[in-house]
């Protein structure tokens, strides 16, 4: 398929992917501490399964799975040494899976409990408020690498892309790529100064600080973008901004919405504020080989869809449309009105191809 100009391509995330429905689980109710030298890994994993499961705590098994696995040094309960499984924990240790689960009961996510998680083969710190990164993302990820790998044009001057990520986070995003591309480079914007430091830190951990640039930045502020224009510009956007819509953010999960920044969820009336900010910003920083890739709503890629007719100034076509691996996707119109057309592709995560305006 030959692209003319810039293009876009959308990745979808199903409309339950940010929400949740159980309520807050607040109360005085205090679990009792069980008898230091009394029960070993699977015997507190079912204690603390089942008073989670009481208070109605989501993921109640894998929440106290984790904590127990992080207290006696591993990642997943599954890993665990069979010999830790079935010896007595200490009293140390019982203090501290009860320490942690009292936070969980909290129903703070489980991410920020351990203080750090894997994203795309990576162990990075997580710390709220910044937004802890969805396995959708890692689709998100995947899809720009295969694009890459695919597209020769897309290959800066030192031999890889030059990307830009709007609203780092953690880095997850920008970390995965470096670390994947070992040509690439990155420049990494958030508005956040929480985001910023914690995308410091894990590119630090990573040592791929030489290769990645890290600036406060809020892509909403008039004039913020023409010290990055000195970099040249970029091979690709990247960005997985802030997309719910206003009136949702009060179904968000009590772990959402107690304990990550509602800045990086919150996209204002329709999910639109920074989308529409990066599309209009793409002249003036991406190549006309270009590419930006975004996560966005089910609801998105028709409302992205007008909003471009609108904008023709910005040569900007919206190419390919994904749903994540929950599979929920509304199918937008085209140009004309009509639905746009199916397509089985060779990976089973696509169900519409967007072909560009150009083209049709
Ligand atoms: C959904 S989070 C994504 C974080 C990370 N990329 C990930 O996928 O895990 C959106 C990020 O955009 C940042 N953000 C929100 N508004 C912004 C703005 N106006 N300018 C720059 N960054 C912004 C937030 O601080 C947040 O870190």
């Amino acid at each position: 398929m030959e692209l003319g100009g810039r293009i876009l391509w959308a990745f979808l995330s199903g409309p339950g992917r940010r929400r949740g429905t159980r309520g807050w689980p607040f109360s005085s109710w205090q679990p009792h501490l069980p008898l230091a030298g009394s029960l070993n890994a699977t015997e507190l994993v079912s204690h603390w399964t089942a008073i989670f499961e009481k208070r109605g705590i989501p993921e109640a098994q894998a929440s106290s799975e984790y904590i127990v696995a992080h207290v006696l040094g591993a990642k997943t309960f599954q890993s665990l040494r069979p010999v830790l499984c079935t010896q007595p924990l200490t009293p140390r240790q019982l203090q501290c899976v009860q320490e942690l689960s009292s936070l969980r009961l909290q129903r703070m996510p489980v991410q920020y409990i351990l203080g750090e998680w894997d994203f795309q083969g990576l162990c990075l710190k997580m710390a709220p408020p910044v937004f802890i990164p969805r396995p959708e993302t890692e689709e998100l990820v995947e899809w720009v690498l295969e694009e890459v790998v695919r597209s020769p044009c897309v290959v800066g001057a030192q031999g890889g892309p030059l990307i830009l990520e709007v609203g780092c986070g953690s880095g997850a995003i920008a970390l995965s790529l470096l670390s994947q591309l070992p040509q690439s480079r990155v420049i990494a914007v958030d508005k956040g100064e929480a985001a910023i430091c914690l995308t410091q830190e894990n590119a630090q951990r990573l040592q791929l600080l030489d290769r990645i640039r890290i600036v406060p930045l809020d892509v909403t502020l008039e004039g913020s973008w023409t010290h990055l224009m000195s970099w040249g510009p970029v091979d690709l956007v990247v960005s997985n901004p802030p997309y719910i819509f206003h009136q949702d953010m009060e179904q968000l999960a009590p772990e959402i919405r107690s304990y990550e920044d509602p800045l990086a969820l919150d996209g204002g009336a329709k999910g639109m504020d920074i989308i529409t900010q990066i599309l209009a910003l793409a002249p003036s920083l991406l190549k006309d080989s270009g590419s930006i890739f975004l996560e966005v709503d089910p609801r998105h890629p028709e409302l992205v869809g007008s909003w471009l007719q609108s904008r023709p100034d910005l040569s900007l076509d919206l190419v390919a449309v994904r749903r994540d691996f929950c599979g929920r996707q509304t199918c937008p119109a085209n140009d004309s009105g009509e639905r746009m057309k199916e397509e089985e592709v060779s990976s089973p995560r696509i169900d519409t191809v967007v072909t560009p305006r150009e083209v049709l």
